[in-house]
């Protein structure tokens, strides 16, 4: 007999950087979202599995005072020869034994899980205790964290559609496109209020520069070299990362930020153009923001080159231009800058076509409803 008073309990799993963890809580948001209905219902509880010192705690205990949070141990699983691999061998067995036994207590429905390192081991343990797995990929190349859990997924949802074939083929079937998952919160500011908000004039275009939510050093710096110039004509809104603040900040029309929080919204808002990498939560919300972008992808020296894809499949469909970092030139950076100042009518227009926010609400109806068929069939 159907309980209609039953609570039921999603676990959310995934973190490092921001782009792990935003898409959880964009499932909470908007009026069609099953799942935001049933916490607010009450009928819905939600648990967090993160780690001790990500971006993900911090993001979850200052945005969802509701959520309960659990940290377990992670390791990082490198590609690449570190003695710190054998170490975090324990880690990640001690990760995965807590987190076995904290989903025990919490006796999920389900677990949804964004990748990340953490990920993985709370994956393998919900798997074991026969808790239904849906995994989501953010970019166009799988992570690590996404094949060493699709074989134990009921579901892997993907934002790109261009990842599917580069899944394992035995597990293909269990893979769907859905797009990213953005909140509708970032949509809800208005351009004046924001550029009040950052106390920049509206008879200027603005330019928001980031480098995704650690910020990126190596394009902070060529950033700076071209700031005074690009300044001369253009309100610029920086955010430049945890710790890189730097000598320079909110002269003139520059205003410089470490992190936006919640008031990533004034920045959406108030940008005519975005320069930044092509991490996807990034380029997925400029391109629902209609913010036209140049990406400056994250390069092979430093990942596995999903930055590159993410942006080259953006380029091809004209909704972003591509500059490389490796042959970065001042002159040539601020010309396409400036042209495409000139061209943001057209570019606005291109981006038409690019994916919207709908995916949030598609992904919570997925979650919601394999929630009740697990419980029902319990
Ligand atoms: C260096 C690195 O490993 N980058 C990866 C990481 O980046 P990361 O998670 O940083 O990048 P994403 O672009 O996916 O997400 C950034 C998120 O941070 C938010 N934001 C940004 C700045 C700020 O001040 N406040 C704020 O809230 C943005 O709105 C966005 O939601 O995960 C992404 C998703 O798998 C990958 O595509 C990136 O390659």
């Amino acid at each position: 007999m159907k309980d209609n008073n039953k609570r039921y309990v999603i676990v959310l799993t995934g973190g490092g950087t921001a782009g792990h963890v935003w898409p959880h809580f964009a499932l909470f948001e908007g009026e069609k979202s099953p799942l935001a209905n049933a916490f607010r219902e009450n009928k819905l509880s939600v648990h967090y599995i993160g780690s001790q010192s990500g971006m993900e705690k911090d993001l979850v205990l200052i945005n969802q005072p509701n959520w309960t949070y659990h940290s377990v141990a992670t390791g990082k699983l490198r590609r690449y020869f570190s003695l710190k691999n054998f170490s975090d061998i324990f880690k990640i067995i001690f990760g995965f034994l807590q987190a076995f036994f904290l989903l025990g207590k919490i006796k999920a429905s389900v677990v949804f899980s964004k990748g990340g390192f953490v990920s993985a081991p709370v994956v393998w343990a919900a798997w074991l205790r026969g808790v239904p797995i849906v995994i989501h990929e953010s970019d166009a190349t799988p992570a690590l964290a996404t094949k060493l859990t699709l074989p134990f997924s009921f579901l892997a949802l993907v934002a790109f559609a261009e990842t599917i074939p580069k899944m394992p083929p035995l597990f293909q079937k269990r893979v769907k496109h859905v797009g990213l998952p953005i909140r509708e919160s970032l949509f809800s500011a208005s351009k004046n209020d924001s550029l009040k908000f950052f106390n920049l004039e509206s008879n200027k275009k603005t330019i928001l520069i980031f480098g995704g939510s650690l910020g990126a050093q190596s394009l902070n710096n060529k950033m700076f070299n071209i700031i005074p110039e690009l300044n001369k004509q253009f309100n610029i809104i920086h955010i430049v990362g945890k710790g890189n603040k730097s000598e320079i900040m909110n002269v003139n029309h520059y205003r410089q930020y470490e992190f936006l929080n919640q008031e990533m919204k004034y920045a959406y808002a108030a940008a005519d153009l975005a320069i930044c990498r092509a991490g996807a939560s990034s380029i997925f919300e400029l391109a629902a923001a209609r913010v036209p972008m140049i990406l400056v992808p994250l390069g092979l020296h430093a990942s596995r080159g999903d930055q590159i894809v993410n942006a080259r499949i953006f380029t091809n469909q004209g909704w972003a231009q591509i500059i490389d970092e490796n042959t970065f030139q001042n002159e040539s950076a601020i010309q396409l800058i400036e042209s495409t100042m000139n061209s943001l009518d057209e570019r606005k227009k291109a981006l038409d076509s690019s994916p919207s926010a709908q995916t949030a609400s598609k992904v919570s109806e997925l979650i919601w409803d394999i929630i009740l068929r697990y419980e029902a069939n319990k």
